[in-house]
């Protein structure tokens, strides 16, 4: 069998990326990310301009997954702009993911596209609209109004592909909502889900919290959520145009975690607390595990399962 994924017209040898903002700092990790196993990669969520972030500790490894409260520390959009510009010039067809976010809200999410759109780079955008750690900044994809009203103002100019970072949502109606948003407008991807936001965990020796910003909460990501992210995967490709293609982020530990974020409907599929946990290694384990689920089940492609996901009815 093989692992070959078509997503938005390119094909990868595996559907396998990191999750944005583990590994993908700087050319350093990106040049290892490309170099890796993984199929294709996404930078770092850019803002206008670089950031710190938030005071350390901010990003704890926790048995069941993890917790972040990063601050969007970032090298500023220009950085990796100009990273998206060589590289999409010295390597044409390995095409891959720029992140984009906005620390001031909705004006720098428009500023940002426009530098983009009159750039010279003509690759994906992932706009995140998902970042739970911005103190004081409600997520935008959780305001359905906000939403539409800059992806309106960003369609008015932007010709380039682009796709979506969106939070978990845990209610049917807003699924509803959030895909009756979205399928108005000519969206490549959406990808679902960002860190599940504002959860705290507590460390049993010292009874404290076990990151510095918001008091401790931060976004949790690794096993804790892959039921969450399965749903919000399946919910999704159950209402989107069929041409607005899914990517698959959330719990993904396995090659059987992969398969199932595939079987939800998923193109791709991001690895981001494991990735984190294990090192870019972590991308020949998952294809060689999912490739074992392929051969135990006889399947030849992904294809033939993709969207499969079987229901009791
Ligand atoms: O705190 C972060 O930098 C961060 N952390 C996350 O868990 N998701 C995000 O989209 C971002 I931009």
């Amino acid at each position: 069998p093989t692992l070959e994924t078509t997503f938005y017209g390119h094909t990868y040898d595996n559907p396998f990326m990191n999750a944005s903002g583990v590994h993908c700092m700087d050319v350093t990790e990106l040049d290892e990310l490309a170099s890796s196993a993984a199929g294709s990669f996404v930078t770092k969520s850019a803002t206008a301009d670089g950031r710190k972030g938030n005071p350390e500790p901010r990003y704890v490894n926790l048995d069941l997954g993890s917790i972040n409260s990063m601050g969007l520390p970032n090298l500023g959009l220009d950085y990796y702009l100009n990273y998206a510009i060589l590289r999409q010039k010295s390597q044409p067809d390995a095409p891959f993911v720029m992140s984009v976010a906005s620390y001031q809200g909705f004006d720098e999410y428009v500023d940002n596209m426009r530098q983009i759109q009159d750039s010279a780079y003509t690759g994906l955008v992932e706009l995140n609209l998902s970042c739970p750690n911005v103190p004081g900044k409600p997520q935008m994809a959780y305001d359905f109004e906000d939403t539409k009203r800059l992806l309106t103002e960003i369609f008015k100019f932007y010709t380039k592909p682009f796709g979506v970072k969106l939070p978990p949502y845990f209610d049917m109606q807003h699924f509803d909502k959030i895909a009756n948003v979205l399928n108005q407008f000519d969206l490549k991807f959406v990808n679902c889900i960002n860190s599940i936001g504002n959860g705290l965990y507590i460390d049993e020796t010292t009874d404290t919290v076990v990151i510095k910003p918001k008091g401790g909460f931060g976004g949790i990501g690794g096993e804790y959520v892959k039921p969450t992210a399965l749903a919000n995967v399946r919910a999704l490709k159950q209402r989107l145009n069929p041409t607005i293609e899914v990517i698959g982020t959330g719990g993904i530990l396995t090659g059987r975690d992969a398969y199932e974020h595939l079987l939800c409907g998923a193109s791709m599929v991001q690895v981001g607390t494991q990735l984190q946990k294990e090192g870019v290694h972590v991308f020949e384990r998952l294809t060689a595990e999912l490739l074992a689920v392929l051969e135990e089940k006889g399947y030849q492609s992904i294809a033939e399962f993709k969207g499969k996901l079987g229901t009791l009815d």
